[in-house]
């Protein structure tokens, strides 16, 4: 388990004093794949850093599986960072190395013998589909490639936690696809907590099982994807979330359905992952003479659920038919808002 309590961390510069994070508390369970995500400057790369201590915090404690990490001794640190992990947007390979001795550098640096370490790249270069790449050099590969070459690198010496800074930022949609894919695998055949800092809404959804929102140092909201995604409560998360859910909520596109269907009402229904792939639609519109026109429809699916937001346009009654709909969607645990 990691624990960061009240980690504060000050840059002093030139031009002042920069607060990257302000009284950060988070706690990531064993095996989550946990995602950290805000706009540029929010403080991600900084504490995700101080998890491993390539940074240290002004203040506050990192608790690692009960050990603060901050008081240990370098030698200790430099054993217990052996087991942290680590992926980066730009791979940081070592170019003038073969992709079977670029995985092979940590267990070098960890005075494990030839032997071993072939055996332990070949088993690695395996788990993440390199296999007839070996001896290429990192310019001979995609970009997809080399970040398989950076998640083997991190993984040779069977680390606990994998720390992945902006990992497919620089990759295109469909590789993004195949990094997560793989790193999804890593986190449930191995059992590794992922920590995932990105500043992409897709990488969080597709992923993570839980997520911290960060903005301007501090966590402004945190907590399970899907409830994140339903109901967002700060501004930062609501504009992540708009802009992946084809801007359903947007203030801007309500007043234009509006203008658009001046009739009736118009209805934003939420639906639940146990709920979204019944006929509810169908139900209701049986149990009623009112009209029901779908205006905009999306699902949206995460790791372990998928939910859905449906616009209607309802027609054709007065107040209290209108209230008696609303009721009815509401039976079926459908969160509806009337635009
Ligand atoms: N070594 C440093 N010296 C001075 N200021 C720094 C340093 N590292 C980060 N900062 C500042 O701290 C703030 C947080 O930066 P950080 O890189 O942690 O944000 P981020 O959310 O990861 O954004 P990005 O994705 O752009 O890196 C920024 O204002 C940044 O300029």
């Amino acid at each position: 388990m990691i624990e960061l309590k009240h980690i504060n961390k000050v840059f002093h510069t030139q031009k002042g004093d920069i607060e990257a994070c302000r009284d950060v508390n988070l706690t990531i369970q064993d095996g989550e794949i946990f995602g950290v995500i805000g706009y540029s400057g929010a403080g991600k790369s900084t504490l995700v850093r101080i998890i491993n201590q390539l940074e240290t915090q002004t203040s506050g404690e990192v608790i690692i599986d009960g050990v603060d990490i901050s008081r240990l001794s370098a030698q200790d640190l430099r054993q217990k960072r052996t087991k942290i992990g680590m992926i980066f947007q730009h791979f940081n390979l070592l170019w003038s190395r073969t992709v079977q001795k670029n995985i092979e550098l940590p267990l070098e640096i960890a005075g494990v013998n030839k032997e071993e370490r072939i055996k332990k790249a070949k088993q690695l270069i395996e788990l993440v589909g390199l296999q007839g790449r070996e001896n290429a050099y990192p310019s001979e590969l995609s970009g997809g490639q080399k970040q398989r070459v950076g998640i083997a690198r991190a993984l040779a010496n069977d680390p606990t936690i994998l720390l992945c800074d902006e990992a497919t930022s620089a990759l295109d949609p469909d590789t993004t696809e195949q990094i997560l894919d793989l790193l999804k695998k890593i986190n449930q055949q191995l059992n590794i907590t992922i920590v995932m800092i990105t500043h992409q809404m897709e990488v969080v959804q597709k992923i993570c099982h839980r997520i911290a929102v960060m903005s301007e140092g501090t966590v402004v909201e945190e907590g399970h994807v899907k409830d994140i995604f339903e109901h967002p409560q700060h501004m930062i998360t609501k504009r992540f979330v708009r802009d992946i859910s084809s801007k359903v909520d947007d203030d801007k596109l309500n007043a234009d359905l509006k203008l658009i269907y001046p009739d009736g009402i118009l209805l934003r229904l939420t639906f639940d992952e146990d709920i979204s792939r019944q006929p509810i639609v169908s139900r209701v519109i049986k149990e009623t003479d009112l009209s029901i026109s779908i205006v905009s429809g999306n699902l949206t699916n995460t790791i372990d659920s998928s939910f859905g937001v449906l616009i209607v346009n309802v027609l054709g009654g007065d107040k209290a038919a209108y209230d008696e709909i609303i009721q009815k969607f509401k039976d079926y645990q459908v969160i509806v808002e009337v635009i």
